[in-house]
């Protein structure tokens, strides 16, 4: 069953064009992977299908919900973990959660009982009380993972969700996307990095210049390397913000 999709999302920056006929599904149960060179538009298509941007033509559907229509309900019904985004400063983890449980409509046990379970999951429990402007950039991105899926959305959009984590806190976060989505739940997880990709994604959609050039399921990657996939299909699209390497 389709939990996200976009169709020919077009979105223009003056003359950058952001969104150049975007298209993609994703499905419950899968974990997809947004694969795409600096300025691909994998960030601007995160933010019209989470309703934070409207696109300039094209339609979208996440949940049964219309995010250019009704970002509200789509925003209520899904989780979100911006690139490079930190938790309020002024807040202790465990105030933000609250905040954050409150804003989602959770009761005050089960927000405390999750954010438990994911200050051990992430090994951050002795800091859920420290301000989070006194927290390091991997706590705070640890803080950011918790907050995507404290209401337990049935899809998540994720921008390079193993940024500034140490390795054993990135396996147990790719563990747990990787079962969040065999429990039936819709993952996008947008990121640069090509291994964690093939690693742990059940599809693969190659990025640029504002269009899916690619897709390759985890059964098709088994026969050949993402990387060697990605080169091609950037280059071959002549990807505007991408150097040609030399050699
Ligand atoms: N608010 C904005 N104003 C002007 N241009 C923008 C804005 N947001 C994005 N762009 C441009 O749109 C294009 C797509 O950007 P986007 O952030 O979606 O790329 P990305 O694939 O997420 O890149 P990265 O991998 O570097 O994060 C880029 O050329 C970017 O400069």
């Amino acid at each position: 069953m389709t939990a996200i999709s976009a169709t020919d999302l077009r979105k223009t920056y003056g003359d950058v064009r952001a969104l150049d006929g975007m298209s993609v599904e994703v499905e419950r149960g899968e974990l997809y992977g947004f694969l795409g060179p600096n300025g691909a538009g994998k960030t601007t298509t995160m933010e019209v299908l989470t309703g934070q941007l409207r696109p300039d033509s094209g339609s979208a559907a996440v949940l049964g919900t219309d995010p250019t229509e009704e970002p509200v309900e789509t925003r209520a019904r899904v989780g979100i973990l911006p690139e490079q985004l930190s938790p309020p400063s002024f807040l202790t983890p465990r105030e933000y959660f609250d905040f954050v449980g409150r804003v989602r409509g959770l009761d005050d046990d089960t927000v405390a009982e999750r954010a438990e379970t994911w200050a051990e999951r992430l090994g951050y429990t002795a800091k859920v009380d420290t301000l989070c402007a006194d927290l390091s950039r991997g706590q705070q991105q640890k803080v950011m993972v918790t907050q995507a899926f404290l209401h337990e959305p049935d899809a998540v959009f994720i921008d390079e969700p193993l940024a500034n984590l140490d390795p054993i806190v990135q396996e147990r976060v790719k563990r747990f996307l990787v079962e969040y989505a065999e429990r039936g739940n819709a993952v996008l997880v947008s990121t640069h990095n090509v291994e964690v990709a093939e690693d742990i994604c059940t599809r693969v959609g190659i990025v640029t210049n504002g269009t899916l050039v690619a897709e390759r399921s985890a059964d098709e990657l088994g026969e050949e390397s993402l990387l060697d996939v990605f080169f091609e299909e950037v280059e071959s699209a002549g990807s505007r913000d991408t150097p040609v390497l030399e050699g």
